[in-house]
């Protein structure tokens, strides 16, 4: 990473792991996905969608990040978003990543985005993503001459190595106005419209049939104002940033279109010399001019128009059904942890309500079943690790410094050990402010906790009372939701000279595992000259 604040290298912003966390496959690639987007077909697919991913910056301001980090987590958002919308056979997705307006941004900002939308759309194009397994083309739309030499190089090398590709298109535009794409298809029409049309940047696709615009902000911005107007596209505004944009956004975006189509439909059966809508015209366009005159007066027959909208019936009752249930179910427990809402960010330590939730956790803590029953067994003493040590040396240290905080790990962990060392119990806190995937903890985070108790149990039996982890070994079991306490318990397994082997298992409350860990501590050769009084305070020995 350079020292600038917008390097243009991105990968260090967001680690790989968590990017692989937001992977397709993660996303909508299960069994319950696979059952929920297939109803959603059954009421009907648009075939393009157009989205304006706005609220990248407002993001990363409302979760203290900085700015790239929002539009890192925006490149993540249409990534989700993509996936949906390919999975639910959506021919085009338009997508506004760049307006000509941005030019007035900071320099360094503009180089930051160019470079992250030409280096991340090089990655989903490689590496079997989804864009090779839906086949899509990629295409780039806007006023590509005003872009850098390297970036225009590099996106269209992208648009070249997917012009082939059929299964679907994705439309990235940047740099784009509407403004600037009529005024350049107006230049070369002039007053032909079917000319206009056809030189819009747009003409390869089929009608707009959603705009979708993040952020609760209700403005068209300057994106795809023709197509939307032209052909009566369904406009909505989503509330959530879009770096948060999830299923629990997308599906009631495409109920509400299904729902406006049909109800169009129907009214249109019932009411014939009522004037359409520009949506319903578009929308079932196609199937009236594919019918023929004789075949539509059969079909304005009574017994044919019975069994016609009894299909629309039963499909829109399907539908609301299928509706009522999502929202009624949201948010089950499986169904918050596969599709978590946005939680808002951590408090913060010094705040009134900061301090008060950390001492309602201790409570909460203190009371525990299993603590209760660890308390009252004479076979273990209790510990605080980090607890005795003074604040300025607490201060620099991963877990009791740069983490403890709430919505994090606000409370030091509570240690119940037998007195032999040979085993330790520690229960601690994972909060929300944590996860790699929105709502579930970070496997990075599960192995320093694992790291954590591990030292205890090795260091306390090892010879000089000192060690450094030299082997850590985590296997993932399952998915560790945020918001819960949890319980690591290490147990030594083999002492050997200099090295102390450990082994551990996380649970929940319920005994659930979802991890386990192996270690290999040792104690450095020159061990003996280091002040093991303050380890000892740290890991909370004998009691401290
Ligand atoms: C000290 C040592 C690990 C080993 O150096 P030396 O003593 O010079 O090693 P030497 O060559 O004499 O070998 C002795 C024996 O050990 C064996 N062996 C050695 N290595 C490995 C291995 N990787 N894997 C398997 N075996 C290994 C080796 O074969 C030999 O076996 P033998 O006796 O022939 O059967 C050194 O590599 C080091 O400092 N690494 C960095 C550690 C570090 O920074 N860790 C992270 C920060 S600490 C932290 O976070 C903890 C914490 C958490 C929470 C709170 C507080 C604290």
């Amino acid at each position: 990473m350079t020292s600038t604040s917008y390097p243009t290298l991105k990968k260090d912003i967001i680690p790989e792991a968590t990017l692989s966390r937001y992977s397709s496959k993660q996303q909508f690639n299960d069994w319950k996905s696979r059952i929920l987007i297939s109803t959603l077909k059954r009421g009907g697919v648009p075939q393009h969608i157009g989205f304006i991913m706005d609220g990248n910056r407002r993001f990363a301001r409302a979760h203290n990040l900085a700015i790239k980090s929002g539009h890192e987590g925006g490149f993540l958002g249409l990534r989700r978003v993509l996936e949906f919308c390919l999975r639910l056979n959506v021919r085009t997705v338009s997508v506004y990543a760049f307006s000509i307006e941005n030019f007035n941004r900071g320099a360094e900002e503009v180089e930051y985005l160019m470079n992250l939308a030409s280096d991340k759309l090089d990655e989903i194009t490689q590496y079997g993503d989804i864009i090779q397994e839906h086949n899509v083309r990629i295409a780039v739309l806007g006023a590509k001459y005003l872009l850098d030499d390297d970036v225009r190089r590099k996106l269209e090398g992208i648009e070249e190595r997917t012009k082939d590709n059929d299964g679907a298109t994705l439309n990235i535009c940047m740099p784009y106005t509407s403004r600037d794409e009529m005024s350049s298809a107006m230049a070369v029409s002039g007053n032909d419209r079917k000319v206009f049309e056809k030189n819009l940047m747009t003409s390869h696709s089929p009608p707009l049939d959603i705009l979708v615009r993040s952020s609760g902000v209700n403005r068209f911005s300057d994106y795809l104002m023709y197509q939307a107007v032209h052909h009566g596209a369904h406009i909505q505004v989503v509330d959530a940033y879009w770096p948060d944009i999830g299923i629990s956004e997308l599906v009631p975006v495409l109920l509400n279109w299904q729902r406006m189509r049909w109800s169009s439909s129907l009214s249109n059966r019932y009411h014939p010399s009522s004037s359409p809508s520009l949506s319903s015209f578009r929308t079932f366009s196609t199937q009236h001019t594919a019918v023929k005159p004789q075949q539509r007066q059969q079909q304005q027959q009574p017994q044919k128009r019975t069994v016609s909208t009894s299909a629309y019936l039963v499909g829109g009752t399907l539908t609301l059904a299928c509706g009522y249930l999502l929202g009624s179910l949201y948010p089950p427990s499986a169904l918050t942890l596969l599709y978590p809402s946005a939680a808002p960010g951590p408090l913060s330590r010094e705040s009134a309500e900061g301090i008060a939730e950390m001492n309602r956790l201790e409570k909460e803590l203190q009371i525990l079943p299993h603590i209760q029953r660890l308390k009252a067994d004479r076979n273990y003493y209790e510990s605080r690790p980090y607890a005795q040590m003074d604040e300025a040396r607490t201060v620099n240290t991963l877990t009791a410094g740069a983490l403890r905080a709430p919505g994090r790990l606000p409370l030091a962990p509570l240690v119940h050990a037998l007195h032999d060392d040979s085993e330790a119990i520690v229960t601690l806190h994972v909060g929300r402010g944590v996860c790699g995937h929105d709502g579930i903890v970070h496997g990075g985070l599960i192995a320093t906790l694992f790291d954590e108790s591990l030292a205890r149990t090795a260091i306390l039996n090892l010879p000089g009372k000192i060690g450094v982890t030299a082997k850590l070994e985590v296997s993932y079991r399952a998915p560790l939701r945020a918001d819960q306490f949890i319980i690591i318990k290490s147990t030594l397994e083999k002492k050997d000279g200099r090295k102390a082997y450990v082994k551990a298992e996380l649970t929940d409350l319920d005994g659930k595992v979802h991890a386990q860990a192996n270690a290999l501590f040792i104690e450095p050769k020159y061990s003996f000259l280091a002040n093991k009084s303050n380890i000892r305070q740290a890991l909370g020995a004998d009691g401290k």
